[in-house]
């Protein structure tokens, strides 16, 4: 417990505080390398400096004046100040920054006036100094910190894509096949591997498998294995495929929807009877094989125009879960984009943190790629940032990467569209072309060009 009794100075130091010119206690709290935040006894914030800004990319000026509690929502964890109002010591609280995935210690100091009422919350934040100032190594005794890892959970928060979770926790408990629908880069492989984590099969091998990106002949052969001498260029010994290698564990069998009609006519054999042929062989072979299966096709179209079997679709969809495109889960892209900002600040030894606007540009855009396109982008930018805060202008520099991509590579990326709907919604909220370039993070002259591009040439 921290002793926080009351500072009893001489009149002497009493008068020497007081001479102390402003400016110099500004400057002192506005340097302090710890973030120093303090609450009126409602809860409101009266200051904040700015390490506020290094800790979790909000500045100052965001915060002051807000009630904590509001000010905090989706920032950090736990709320202290109802608990260190009543305490009449200082409270140590280990906070989590979800912006980085930090955890951060706090020290949360109570002040009371002459009649003992309270007045004040003064705390101090330290960060993860390890993450900061790496040449603690050159020390013969670190100072082990604390530092959570989240790496193994599965990110999404929101409605739609709990309920996909809930799902495929439940099915994975039960041997059953799953059908994995969505768009390019919404998880669906990801996902399979949870189910076989999560499934009694955990401890036997999970086998993935394109079915796209191999040739009919040889997926055959990668699959089911071969006989000695089974075809030109054969192994002489023949060789095992991957369905025995998988023998009692899973399988998972990604672009379903590409395989030929024959080989539909051989994975049902598998589904109904566990048995198939190797190439070359009359005689069949049996496996305890569970098959979890994904496209991102429209498989009854496919089955409308006779090119994927009702009766295969039917076998595999016991459970079927069609995972949402990143712009329906909008909610989700904080925390997906936190905790690749995360795990890439740990790959490349780097403590790098959004601003506050960014997020709010991440949520403007589609992302037609997906979470994979998230990854991508926030790798990048990590990447490409030259100081410690990651701000607008390097998405919008993404985005007009993958512009000139669109352009030779056919796929459609709606930056343009995008870029449009941003510079509208700031001219009409700020009606200048300042805010409008400071927001963005482009200069004054760019702003005035996309303004009159936009909107003052359409009216
Ligand atoms: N909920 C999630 N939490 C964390 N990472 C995720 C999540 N969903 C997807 N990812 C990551 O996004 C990337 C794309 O995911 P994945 O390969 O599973 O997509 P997919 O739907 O199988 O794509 P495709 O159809 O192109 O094969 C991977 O790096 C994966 O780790």
């Amino acid at each position: 417990m921290l002793d926080i009794s009351k500072p009893s100075h001489s009149q002497e130091y009493i008068d020497y505080l007081n001479a102390i010119p402003r400016e110099t206690l500004l400057t002192i709290l506005e340097n302090a390398f710890s973030e120093i935040y303090v609450l009126d006894k409602n809860g409101r914030i009266i200051y904040i400096n700015p390490a506020a800004m290094r800790l979790y990319g909000v500045p100052p000026e965001d915060l002051i004046n807000k009630n904590s509690k509001a000010a905090k929502k989706d920032l950090w964890d736990p709320y202290s100040f109802d608990i260190t109002r009543q305490s009449h010591r200082a409270i140590v609280t280990e906070n989590i920054y979800y912006k980085t995935n930090r955890s951060m210690i706090c020290i949360n100091v109570p002040v009371y006036n002459d009649n003992d009422e309270f007045e004040l919350m003064v705390s101090i934040s330290l960060d993860n100094i390890r993450a900061v100032d790496l040449s603690y190594r050159d020390l013969r005794n670190p100072i082990e910190s604390i530092n959570l890892d989240f790496s193994d959970e599965i990110i999404g928060k929101s409605i739609l894509f709990e309920q996909c979770l809930t799902d495929l926790e439940k099915a994975a408990k039960f041997d059953c096949n799953i059908l994995i629908l969505g768009e390019s880069g919404t998880g669906k492989s990801y996902l399979a591997q949870m189910v076989h984590e999560r499934s009694p099969r955990n401890h036997k091998p999970f086998v993935a498998i394109n079915c796209g990106a191999i040739p009919d002949g040889l997926l055959e052969s990668e699959l089911f294995g071969y006989m000695p001498g089974a075809f030109t260029g054969a192994n002489v010994k023949g060789k095992i495929g991957l369905l025995k290698n998988a023998d009692g564990g899973s399988i998972f069998l990604d672009e379903i929807g590409e395989l030929s009609p024959a080989m539909q006519v051989k994975i049902l054999d598998v589904l109904e009877n566990k048995r198939f042929f190797p190439v070359g062989s009359n005689k069949p072979e049996y496996v305890n094989i569970r098959i979890i299966a994904a496209t991102n096709q429209n498989l009854m179209n496919a089955i409308r125009e006779k090119k994927f079997r009702e009766d295969l679709y039917w076998r595999l969809n016991t459970v079927k879960v069609v995972l949402p495109p990143l712009r329906k889960r909008k909610e989700d892209i904080f925390y997906l984009a936190t905790a690749f900002l995360n795990d890439f600040n740990k790959r490349y030894n780097t403590n790098k943190v959004f601003n506050e606007k960014i997020l709010s540009c991440f949520n403007n855009y589609d992302w037609p790629g997906n979470v994979r396109q998230l990854r991508n982008a926030v790798e990048r930018m990590i990447i490409l940032s030259d100081g410690i805060i990651i701000n607008e202008e390097l998405f919008f520099r993404y985005l007009d990467q993958e512009e000139d991509r669109e352009e030779t590579d056919g796929e459609t990326y709606n930056v343009e569209e995008f870029k449009k709907q941003t510079v509208i919604k700031l001219y009409a909220k700020h009606k200048s072309s300042r805010a409008v370039a400071r927001r963005m993070g482009i200069s004054q002259s760019t702003a005035n060009l996309l303004i009159n591009k936009y909107i003052k040439n359409k009216e």
